[in-house]
């Protein structure tokens, strides 16, 4: 079998989709992306295309050394997300070929079923309570919300006493009959993530995800020193080379590696593997499409030290489209109780519906981030 074309779909919400064609017609899907530099990866996408066409799909290990190897520059998170989706298209076509899910090559399932947790309140969290409540209905009970809005290197107590009073409403609504993520979201620095962890302590959080940017993980150590809180962090981590350092410091209790941003599948399984060697656990991060979280799922389904899975339903960036929006096996993706079965489907087990995908591909928008000032006028981290 040989790779014969690469395509490329970006589309709503803010996605971009890579389809993997064979010249035995077998065709594998992937989702390399970084939100709000699509076009980017796009590019970084068909330039890698120069080693894959001609190339047998099978080899995928080889494959993956000379995208990350040949080129001279590696690492980071364009390059990285482009060798993410075409490593997932060529597992989903292995899988495909050999008409199993991904996850019985990679040795089979570790449990019966993933669990998930969803977003609420948006960019500047709000109305988080209302937001639980209607998920809690709907079977889930766990959930992670932004920690804060903007913040200045060294802000006011007032800034300070929002975020607290923002989770002191929520164990007052819920107790403890609710768990949640505080996503920093890199816009803490170092010592008002100290502020912070102290003051939030009461309220027991589940975790603090990056509770300063991925460049500062030196305070990672030094921050979980100070906080029985357990820190996460790894989605603008994007290979072994970059987990390993902030593996050897310490401080990380939960890894949260994206699976379209760190080289994917094959990447992935190795920093899995690496984090449970220091007993840190796995919640890969996902706030994209159903390739990325289809992808995520077969890690999870092989990963003893997986314990949560973040998908993106009802996030605050599917505006225009949602997650299960291009698959025709939605059911498959049915999450019940907050938990999710393995794909029983070969390769990735998601189905994509290509027509819609064209149709949708036709005008996307070139999504952004918004970007924030403070007070003053000055960049704020968003
Ligand atoms: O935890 C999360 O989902 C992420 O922090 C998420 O908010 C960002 O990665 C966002 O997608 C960047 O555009
Ligand atoms: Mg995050």
């Amino acid at each position: 079998m040989k790779i014969t074309k690469l395509t490329t779909f970006r589309i709503p919400p803010r996605w971009m989709l890579l389809k993997i064609e064979t010249d035995e017609g077998v065709v594998g899907w992937g989702e390399p992306v970084i939100e709000g530099r699509a076009r980017t990866v796009e590019a970084a996408v068909h330039e890698l295309a120069d080693y894959l066409v001609g190339q047998d799909p099978s080899r995928i290990n080889d494959l993956w050394q000379v995208m990350y190897r040949a080129g001279f520059y590696r690492g980071g998170p364009i390059l990285m997300s482009a060798i993410a989706g075409i490593d997932q298209a060529l597992w989903d076509i292995k899988g495909k070929v050999l008409g199993v899910p991904v996850y019985e090559l990679l040795g089979g399932l570790v449990r019966d079923k993933m669990k998930t947790y969803s977003w609420v309140g948006g960019d500047r969290p709000a109305d988080v309570i209302a937001g639980m409540r209607a998920l809690c209905a709907a079977g889930f009970d766990t959930f992670k919300l932004n920690g804060t809005e903007e913040l200045g290197i060294i802000d006011s107590a007032r800034k300070v006493d929002q975020a607290i009073e923002r989770v002191a409403g929520i164990r007052a609504a819920f107790g403890h009959d609710v768990e949640f993520g505080l996503d920093f979201h890199g816009r803490v620095s170092a010592p008002m993530a100290k502020v912070l962890l102290r003051e939030l302590e009461p309220y027991r959080p589940l975790f603090v995800e990056e509770p300063v940017l991925a460049e500062q993980a030196e305070y990672y150590p030094r921050l979980a020193a100070g906080t029985p809180i357990p820190i996460a962090a790894g989605e603008r981590m994007f290979s072994r080379f970059d987990f390993k350092r902030v593996f050897e410091q310490g401080g990380l209790s939960i890894v949260q590696p994206d699976l379209s941003h760190a080289g994917g599948i094959s990447e992935c399984l190795k920093i899995a593997g690496m984090a449970e060697a220091y007993d840190i656990a796995l919640a890969p991060h996902c706030p994209l499409g159903p390739v990325a979280l289809a992808s995520c799922l077969q890690i999870d389904f092989v990963s003893h030290n997986a314990v949560l899975q973040e998908q993106s339903m009802g996030i605050h960036y599917n505006k225009s489209a949602e997650l299960l929006d291009y698959v025709k096996n939605r059911e498959d993706f049915k999450i019940t109780d907050g938990y999710i079965k393995p794909l029983p489907k070969p390769g990735l087990g998601v189905e994509i519906d290509e027509e819609r995908v064209v149709e949708a591909s036709r005008n996307a928008p070139d999504w952004r981030n918004p970007l924030w000032r403070h007070e003053d006028g000055s960049v704020a981290e968003w």
